[in-house]
């Protein structure tokens, strides 16, 4: 993972007012400081150049944007930025093409098969295997390659070319190179808006080809094995890639739909699960109070059975843990629309910011979520700290739109299930597993919490990654 690094997103938004939607591209956060912009309470006006945007952490607008004026929004220059890596599919399409990808994919996440979840397990015990003897490791390229592995096989089930047979576990795949330094560049794309074709070179192209080689060659299987007369193929399991083929065997259209899922599945969950485990060891309160709910549900140590799928979802404490990480750092912490005709959003206007505010016809709107899952008005003056217990007896039940880490309205997530269930599954495997989880000696993180190194993609990781000391527990 290369990308921005900066401390933090929320230094960076509150020294340029942000600028998050001003290249009318998705999480196209800018870091300059001419531009002119007209402050009205968490909504501002921006104008760079010739081009005017808005900027919000408003609730009632994000709700305007992604659901009540749904279709005075659209994807801006996404589709034209992801192009070259990813081509069209359902995280780069907008009107009857996403509706059409929406309806085609959106079964496949419903029918929650067991097979993906015994896929998870197996992964999580691969994972598990990968902590040195000494347990001093670094989680997060743990946690990229985890989820990397799980939402290739939601894709192609076992049917994968070139991978080793223990798995891309065991070492890093030329295709996961490739498509993280493909991001990388989509990242840059964003940010660069109009100007995105000064990315775009070489290298570019190199790290495109790899990916499309890669996905092709499962397609091409997919497509190999595929018998019109069953509705699983002939092993008898049955993937997303099956399910798309039923509809069409146009392989750039399956490629592009396949890698826009791994798009979305995979840096996600990873982050997610990284910051989880930061959040867990910074804070050992946090973290003894989980053990003892695993504990006492599904027991720990070596002796412990692992859990089955209703166990996991039966956790209240472990799925608010999950919560409020997931409000001090949502995977996708800034993101954009751009109005597809002249139109207004309900506030941010007018001489004390309470009026509704113009959006022209082209105009980019960003919502950082990260700064507004941080808004104390909506959470509280502890507002910036990991605090688990605020979610408790419902406490925040009015917050709505004020909380976003899945996006809400048509377009939410289709992989919210899946990904919670991983996370939460991957938390319980791991305490189960280990003893203690602690900090190193060498690479303390004790920063506050929104202080330390991040690093801005797609996603929001860590900079510094998540080195802890695991230790097992005795045989
Ligand atoms: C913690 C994990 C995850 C988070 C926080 C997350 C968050 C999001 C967000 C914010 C969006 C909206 C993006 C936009 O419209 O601009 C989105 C869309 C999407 N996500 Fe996730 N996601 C996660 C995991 C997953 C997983 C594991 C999958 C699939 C394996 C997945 C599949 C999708 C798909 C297909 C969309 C596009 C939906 C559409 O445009 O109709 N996500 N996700």
């Amino acid at each position: 993972m290369s990308g921005e690094s900066m401390n933090n997103l929320q230094q960076s938004m509150d020294a340029n007012h942000s600028s998050f939607g001003m290249q009318n591209g998705l999480w196209g956060l800018t870091c300059s400081s001419k531009l002119s912009m007209s402050q009205s309470g968490n909504t501002f006006e921006q104008k760079l150049l010739f081009a005017r945007g808005i900027d919000t952490i408003e609730p009632q607008n994000i709700e305007a944007i992604l659901s009540s004026q749904f279709s005075d929004f659209d994807l801006g220059l996404r589709p034209v930025h992801f192009d070259p890596l990813m081509g069209s599919g359902i995280f780069t399409q907008d009107g009857e093409q996403w509706q059409h990808s929406r309806e085609l994919l959106r079964p496949q996440f419903m029918s929650n098969r067991m097979e993906n979840f015994e896929q998870v397990k197996s992964a999580v015990d691969a994972l598990i295997d990968c902590v040195p003897e000494d347990g001093v490791v670094d989680l997060q390229p743990l946690f990229f390659r985890l989820t990397f592995e799980t939402t290739l096989f939601l894709l192609f089930g076992k049917h994968l070319p070139s991978l080793k047979s223990e798995g891309i576990t065991g070492r890093e795949s030329e295709f996961a190179d490739a498509f993280n330094r493909g991001q990388d560049y989509l990242a840059q794309r964003g940010r660069l808006g109009d100007f995105h074709w000064v990315i775009g070179g070489k290298d570019f192209r190199r790290v495109c080809k790899i990916c499309h080689d890669f996905v092709d060659g499962a397609v091409q299987k997919a497509l190999g094995r595929y018998d019109p007369s069953k509705s699983t193929d002939s092993t008898g399991s049955y993937t997303f890639v099956d399910a798309i083929i039923e509809k069409t065997r146009n392989p750039k259209v399956l490629r592009d739909q396949c890698l826009n899922i791994l798009l979305a599945g995979r840096d996600t969950t990873a982050c997610c699960l990284t910051w989880t485990l930061r959040l867990l060891v910074q804070h050992p309160e946090v973290l003894s109070k989980l053990r003892r709910e695993i504990e006492n549900s599904v027991g720990v140590g070596s002796e412990a059975s692992d859990p089955v799928l209703s166990q996991v979802k039966k956790l209240p404490y472990l799925s608010i843990v999950i919560k409020e990480v997931l409000r001090l750092y949502p995977s996708v912490p800034v993101n954009s629309r751009a109005a597809t005709k002249t139109t207004t959003l309900p506030t941010g206007g007018g001489p004390d910011g309470t009026a509704p505010i113009l959006v022209r016809k082209g105009e980019a709107v960003g919502y950082c979520v990260y700064a507004m899952h941080r808004r104390k008005d909506l959470f509280g003056s502890d507002a910036d700290y990991f605090r688990p217990e605020r979610w408790e007896n419902d406490a925040l039940k009015d917050v709505g739109w004020g909380y976003l880490p899945f996006n809400r309205g048509p377009r939410v997530c289709l992989g919210q299930q899946f990904a919670e269930l991983e996370a939460a599954y991957t938390v319980v495997r791991l305490l189960q597993k280990f003893e203690t989880i602690e900090m190193t000696e060498d690479k303390p993180f004790n920063m506050p919490v929104g202080q330390e190194k991040q690093v801005l993609t797609l996603v929001v990781s860590s900079g510094d990654g998540c080195w802890v000391k695991m230790k097992k527990f005795d045989v």
